[in-house]
């Protein structure tokens, strides 16, 4: 059985005190329980102190981008090297919001993706269609697009230690979630692109989790569902009482 991934994604949110309050709140009621794992990813400047606070605990703690080289004239950038060094685990590559407001795409992640194997990062690689893709039947051969560049010459190795998330961008902060039946047709087609690039054993190990507008109230359906193995959460995971519900669910 794959293990259900809770990755609360903070955005541009939070100031350096509100960061450590939350971490403070939270890191001790994480459960040491292999069937869920549970993420912050934070804004570079917390990154520091959250890696600090939670050395030792079950929260890890996840960049929110960087660059793929390791260093050189990128001004404003963050190296794969730099996180690893602080002790960051995990990585978001990919999101919708990069793509559309920093000019993210499938080729610069699939740079990303091997940069961060190259230096021991997990990847959580984002994918995922706007409502004027889904209004064109254009999902499913989108997200396989999407899914099959960012895995480009990867191992299966690796491919079994990437996160894949699938947050359609029309339910993103917009309160609008995918039914759970709708998100997990998306995501059992997602493992099927999976298995066609590599083999069944890697695609049944892989985790999908599921993004937008999941909130305490509406993730045990999410969960329930046979390929969402987790779930990339923005506004519900900015508080404590909150994110910590959604791993709860997770640990279900
Ligand atoms: O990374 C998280 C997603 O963009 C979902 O955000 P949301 O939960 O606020 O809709």
């Amino acid at each position: 059985m794959r293990k259900k991934v809770i990755a609360g994604n903070w955005k541009m949110n939070k100031t350096i005190a509100e960061a450590n309050q939350f971490v403070d709140d939270v890191v001790n009621s994480i459960p040491a329980d292999d069937r869920v794992e549970a993420i912050v990813c934070a804004p570079f400047p917390f990154l520091v102190s959250l890696v600090e606070k939670t050395k030792g605990t079950n929260l890890k703690v996840s960049a929110q981008n960087m660059h793929f080289e390791e260093n050189g004239a990128f001004t404003g950038e963050v190296s794969p090297v730099m996180l690893k060094d602080l002790g960051v685990t995990h990585v978001v590559l990919g999101h919708s919001e990069r793509r559309e407001y920093f000019a993210e795409t499938d080729e610069t992640v699939n740079k990303k993706t091997h940069a961060a194997f190259a230096h021991g990062l997990t990847p959580i690689v984002c994918v995922g269609e706007t409502l004027e893709q889904r209004e064109a039947n254009e999902t499913m051969s989108l997200v396989e697009t999407q899914v099959k560049k960012a895995l480009e010459g990867l191992s299966n190795e690796q491919v079994t230690k990437t996160i894949i998330a699938y947050e359609p961008v029309w339910a993103i902060g917009t309160g609008k979630t995918a039914s759970s039946e709708d998100a997990n047709e998306v995501c059992a087609h997602i493992r099927k692109v999976v298995k066609s690039v590599t083999d069944e054993a890697t695609s049944e190990a892989v985790v999908i989790q599921y993004g937008g507008s999941v909130k305490p109230a509406n993730v045990d359906e999410l969960l329930a569902q046979s390929d969402i193995d987790g779930a990339l959460v923005g506004g519900a995971s900015l508080e404590a009482d909150s994110f910590l519900q959604l791993v709860e669910a997770g640990a279900k």
